[in-house]
């Protein structure tokens, strides 16, 4: 027997195949720490963490020809293209091996959600959303020290607007379906975590 994660996204003949992997949703602000409750739930459950950003990151660097189009994306907080980003996270699910995902940051907005839907046929399992007030993302962001390029006040500003317009009404979607899972993120790392393992089954924690 599953969880009850893999419960509520098992396919039509009742089995978990390659073509009804399980996926769940990881959304918030920037800094709201879905990166690092993601890193929590991989170690304890068993998930491969996809995150949408790390991984447009990651095609810049690869020197491929969507590289500077995506740079300038990001330096701005704007969306990429859902083509490029649903691209890499269905070419990252395909090396994985697994058939548990959670998405970080995807889907952004509507446009991305309906691509998804559309060209994969996936339906999230539930939407993890970390919910955590501004002044407390801003402060996070800007002591974050890992070298982001859109870690600056002025491109913050910009992707707190994108989230307010742009991601907020997939969450509001995906909450008109039930499957929203409000966390409180304002809260230390480790008491965000109880909540998070709340939701996930305990019997499938990985022995130690
Ligand atoms: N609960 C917390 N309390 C204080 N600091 C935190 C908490 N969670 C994460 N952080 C710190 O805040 C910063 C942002 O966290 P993280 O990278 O996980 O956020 P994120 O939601 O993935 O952000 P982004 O959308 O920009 O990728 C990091 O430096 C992280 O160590
Ligand atoms: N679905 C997405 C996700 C991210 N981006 C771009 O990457 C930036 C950083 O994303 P993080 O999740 O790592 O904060 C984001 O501001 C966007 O520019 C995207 O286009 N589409
Ligand atoms: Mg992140």
């Amino acid at each position: 027997m599953g969880t009850v994660v893999e419960a509520a996204n098992k396919g039509v003949n009742g089995s978990i195949t390659e073509k009804n992997p399980t996926v769940v949703f990881v959304l918030g602000g920037p800094g709201s720490g879905k990166g690092t409750q993601c890193a929590n739930i991989v170690e304890h459950f068993g998930y491969t963490h996809l995150s949408a950003g790390d991984l447009l990151r990651a095609e810049i660097k690869s020197g491929s020809e969507n590289g500077t189009m995506i740079q300038n994306m990001i330096k701005e907080g704007k969306i990429v293209p859902s083509e490029v980003t649903i691209k890499l996270l269905q070419r990252a699910m395909q090396e994985s091996g697994n058939d548990k995902f959670l998405i970080d940051g995807f889907p952004r907005n509507e446009e991305n959600r309906a691509a998804f839907e559309n060209v994969t046929g996936i339906e999230p399992a539930f939407v993890l959303f970390f919910d955590c007030p501004e002044e407390e993302m801003e402060r996070r962001l800007l002591s974050r020290n890992q070298g982001r390029e859109d870690d600056n006040i002025e491109t913050i500003r910009k992707r707190f607007n994108v989230f307010l317009e742009s991601s907020l009404p997939v969450i509001n979607y995906y909450d008109g379906k039930a499957k929203v899972r409000k966390i409180d993120a304002a809260r230390p790392v480790q008491d965000i975590f109880e909540t998070v393992k709340a939701i996930f089954a305990p019997k499938n924690e990985k022995a130690d």
